[in-house]
C-alpha cells in the first residue's frame, strides 16, 4: 500500500490547476444510463472513484470510451470521456461493486426509470457514519415504484407504464437523495416536485447536464426542483464543474503554511462560506481571472468557529481540511460537525502531530499550539486524509501518511500539485 511522505515547514507558492469535480462527475456518468445515445463529459478527474463507477457502469452496459488525447488543463490532465449505453444489459448493481463505492448505489435511479426495474446491493455504512438509504426508498416509492428489501438488495419496481410524477418533499436534505429522485423524474409520466431539495452546485451541475440531454428541470440550487417528465432523453456534451472541496483544501494548505497561490480553473463562488472563513482566519482570498489567489503573510492564523451545513453552509467535506488549520491558530476554535454522525476520525491522527483537540459531542474544541511535530499517521477516510497532509506540511520534520488509497478517491495528482508549488511530498510505492 502506498504511503505518502511529507517534510513539513515550506510555504506554498505557485499555481494550483484545479481538477474537474468528483461529487459532479459521478453523478453525470451514472446519467448516461438514462439514454441510449452518447454523453460526453469533459474535465472528468482521473481518480480511483472514477474508475470504479466506470467498471459499474460497464456492468450495466455503457459502453465507455476514453479521448485518447488527453486534455491539458494547466499541469493536471481531466479527460473526455463518451459513454454510451445501447441498451441496458444487467438491471443487478452488486455487491462487490455497490460496497466499494457508496455513490454506485446511485445507478438506482436511472435503471428504475429506463427499465422499469432494478436490484441494487444496499451501500452499507462507511468510516464517517452509517449513511441509511431511507430517503431513497421513501422518495422513489412517492413515484410509485414498489421498494422491497431482499438479502441485502433492494428491489425496485416501477409501475406498468413507467414512474409517475409528484410532490415530495424530503423530511432531510440530502444530496445523494436529491441526484436519484432528479434522475428518475426525468422519464416519469407527469410533473414532480421535490421540497427541500438539497442546493449544492452538483445538483445544478446534474440539472444542467440532463437539460442539455432533453429533460425539463427548473429550479435546482434553491430548495424546490420541478421536473416535467419527458419520454425519451437524448445524447449531449457537458463539462464538469471544478472541484470545489479540492479548491477549498489547497486553499486552507495555503493558509496552514503561508506563501501565495492562484487556484486556477476554478469559482470562488462555489465555496462562499468556506471562503469566509479563511478570511476570517487572516488568510487574503481574492479572485483572479480563471480563479483565485489565496495568501498568507508572516501574521498567524485567527480561531475561527465553524458548523457544518448543507450548502450553501460550510461544507462538511472541508471540515477536516479546516480543522488542520485551526490546530495552529493563536487561540482556542470550535467546529461543529451537524452532517454526519462519525466524522472525526482524524481527530486522534492530528493529536500524533501534537494538536490539542477535545470532543464532545459533535463538536471539536481545538487549542491551537505553536508548533507541530511530523510522525507516521494513517489515513482514515477520504478527507481526514488530506487534512493530515494539510498538518503536514506546517509540521516540523517528517510525516508518513499510510493508507494513501483513501487519498486517491478523491485528489488529482496531489503530489505533484504541492511539489510544484515548493512542497516536500513524495509518493512511497511499497
Ligand atoms: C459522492 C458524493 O457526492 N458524496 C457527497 C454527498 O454524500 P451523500 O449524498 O451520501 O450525503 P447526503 O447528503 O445524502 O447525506 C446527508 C445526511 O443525510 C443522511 N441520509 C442520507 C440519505 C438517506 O437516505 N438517509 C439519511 O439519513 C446522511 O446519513 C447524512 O447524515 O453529500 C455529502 C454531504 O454534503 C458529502 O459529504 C459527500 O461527499
Ligand atoms: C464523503 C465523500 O464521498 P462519499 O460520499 O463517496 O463517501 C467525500 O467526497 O468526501
Amino acid at each position: 500500500m502506498d504511503r505518502i511522505r511529507i517534510v513539513g515547514g515550506n510555504p506554498l507558492n505557485g499555481v494550483i490547476p484545479i481538477s474537474g469535480a468528483k461529487n459532479a462527475a459521478l453523478p453525470l456518468m451514472i446519467a448516461s444510463l438514462l439514454t441510449s445515445d452518447t454523453l460526453t463529459l469533459e474535465n472528468v478527474p482521473h481518480l480511483a472513484d472514477v474508475e470504479q463507477l466506470l467498471r459499474i457502469l460497464g456492468n450495466h452496459g455503457v459502453d465507455v470510451s476514453v479521448n485518447g488525447r488527453r486534455e491539458r488543463q494547466g499541469e493536471t490532465y481531466s479527460r473526455t470521456i463518451h459513454f454510451t449505453c445501447r441498451t441496458i444489459v444487467d438491471t443487478t448493481a452488486p455487491y462487490e461493486l455497490v460496497s466499494k463505492m457508496r455513490a454506485s448505489f446511485w445507478v438506482i435511479g436511472p435503471l428504475l426509470a429506463r427499465e422499469g426495474q432494478a436490484r441494487v446491493s444496499l451501500p452499507g455504512g462507511c468510516a464517517i457514519g452509517t449513511r441509511p438509504v431511507d430517503l431513497f426508498i421513501d422518495s422513489l416509492q412517492a413515484l410509485g415504484a414498489t421498494m422491497e428489501i431482499d438479502g441485502g438488495y433492494i428491489n425496485a419496481t416501477a409501475p406498468k407504464g413507467g414512474l409517475i410524477g409528484a410532490h415530495y418533499t424530503f423530511p432531510k436534505v440530502s444530496v445523494g437523495a436529491t441526484h436519484v429522485l432528479m434522475m428518475a423524474a426525468t422519464l416519469a409520466r407527469g410533473t414532480t416536485v421535490i421540497g427541500n431539495a438539497a442546493r449544492e452546485p452538483e445538483v445544478v451541475d446534474l440539472a444542467a447536464c440532463l437539460n442539455a440531454m432533453g429533460a425539463k428541470i427548473s429550479g435546482a440550487g434553491t430548495s424546490t426542483i420541478t421536473i416535467e417528465g419527458v419520454t425519451s432523453l437524448s445524447g449531449a456534451r457537458h463539462r464538469v464543474l471544478p472541484d470545489r472541496i479540492e479548491t477549498g483544501t489547497y486553499a486552507m494548505a495555503v493558509a496552514m503554511t503561508g506563501g501565495d497561490v492562484i487556484l486556477e480553473d476554478t469559482d470562488i463562488s462555489l465555496l462562499e462560506n468556506a471562503v469566509e472563513a479563511l478570511r476570517r482566519s487572516g488568510a487574503t482570498v481574492e479572485p483572479v481571472e480563471r480563479g483565485f489567489r489565496v495568501a498568507r503573510n508572516g501574521n498567524g492564523i485567527r480561531p475561527v468557529d465553524v458548523v457544518t451545513e448543507p450548502y450553501p453552509g460550510f461544507p462538511t467535506d472541508l471540515q477536516a481540511q479546516f480543522m488542520a488549520l485551526m490546530t495552529r491558530a493563536q487561540g482556542v476554535s470550535h467546529v461543529t460537525e451537524t452532517i454526519f454522525e462519525n466524522r472525526f476520525m482524524h481527530v486522534q491522527e492530528l493529536a500524533r502531530l501534537g494538536a490539542k483537540i477535545s470532543l464532545s459531542g459533535q463538536t471539536a474544541r481545538i487549542e491551537g499550539v505553536e508548533k507541530l511535530r511530523g510522525a507516521p499517521v494513517m489515513a482514515t477516510d477520504l478527507r481526514a486524509s488530506v487534512s493530515l497532509v494539510i498538518a503536514g506540511l506546517a509540521a516540523e520534520g517528517e510525516t508518513m501518511v499510510s493508507r494513501v488509497y483513501h487519498l486517491d478517491r478523491g485528489f488529482e495528482r496531489l503530489e505533484e500539485k504541492l511539489t510544484r508549488c515548493g512542497a516536500v511530498v513524495e509518493r512511497i510505492r511499497d
